[in-house]
């Protein structure tokens, strides 16, 4: 089942829904391919500003794929074949004329495993607010670099360590510095591709308290397969199977209540 209020939000262009929240990324008749093999099966959903949406499913089921096609990251993989659209604020992402560079800008990414730059804390976080010129003067950078630590709730663990690498924090730590640098450029939507797997169940925590929190300032969209931790972090969840998206909800009606029985399979732990 897919979203109810799908249809009257269909309309072209029509990237405001009812009761006046924004949706951020409207995915629309998506189908994708790799070579021959088809990933993604006529995806339509809507992804709501300041919330976060929570991608969850079995292995193979098309996850990272659908995540990937929201900033175009699957465009520097070869032979692959995108049909549909992706609305980012209405503009189409796969419209002609639109540069995926420019597009990711918009975009931060945390990976699976942390994969901090092989550089010290500082130029992890410092590397991207200067490709960008997001600031002017060394005391602006510093600033920047020093907000961007705050907010991914490392400040106070690297502040006197900022010229040691960044590989040589622990997993949490890493993890922490890269959502740091994610956020330094300021990116409308963050996308994480189960940002805990590596994390040991503090870590873990701490990083969920986060993400939380990441949801006044930014859209957010999480691929997990902890169902613990879609429940505790995201508003609305989106259950994917084989390539489509069998049902989208609130993610506590869709964990109390599921909708499709693959879902409420899936949930309980019959399969996955
Ligand atoms: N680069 C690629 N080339 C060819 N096929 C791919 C590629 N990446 C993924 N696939 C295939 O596309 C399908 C969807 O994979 P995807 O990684 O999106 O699933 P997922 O739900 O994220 O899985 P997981 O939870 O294991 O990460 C799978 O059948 C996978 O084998």
């Amino acid at each position: 089942m897919t979203d109810p209020a799908l249809d009257e939000r269909f309309r072209f262009g029509d990237a405001h829904h009812n009761d006046g929240v924004h949706t951020k990324i409207a995915i629309r008749r998506l189908n994708f391919w790799y070579g021959e093999t088809q990933a993604l099966r006529d995806i339509n959903l809507n992804i709501y500003e300041h919330e976060i949406t929570a991608f969850i499913g079995p292995s193979g089921c098309g996850k990272t794929t659908l995540l990937r096609c929201l900033n175009r990251m699957n465009d520097v993989i070869s032979d692959i074949h995108v049909e549909g659209e992706v609305l980012l604020d209405g503009q189409d992402v796969y419209a002609p004329g639109t540069d995926p560079v420019v597009l990711r800008q918009r975009f931060g990414w945390v990976a699976q495993k942390p994969n901090p730059f092989p550089w010290s804390v500082y130029e992890n976080v410092a590397y991207g607010i200067r490709i960008h010129g997001l600031t002017n003067t060394r005391e602006e950078q510093d600033e920047l670099v020093k907000v961007s630590l705050e907010r991914a709730g490392l400040w106070d663990e690297v502040k006197d360590r900022l010229r040691d690498a960044g590989t040589d924090l622990s997993g949490g730590q890493q993890q922490r510095l890269c959502l740091a640098r994610a956020i330094a450029t300021s990116p409308e939507v963050i996308l994480m591709d189960e940002p805990a797997s590596a994390l040991d169940p503090l870590a873990t925590a701490r990083l969920e308290e986060l993400i939380e929190d990441l949801r006044k300032d930014y859209t957010v969209v999480i691929i997990t397969h902890n169902l613990q931790q879609a429940a505790r972090v995201s508003q609305r969840a989106a259950f994917f199977h084989l390539g489509r998206l069998i049902e989208v909800n609130d993610t506590e009606e869709m964990f109390m209540r599921p909708e499709n029985q693959m879902t409420q399979d899936y949930i309980t732990g019959r399969f996955g």
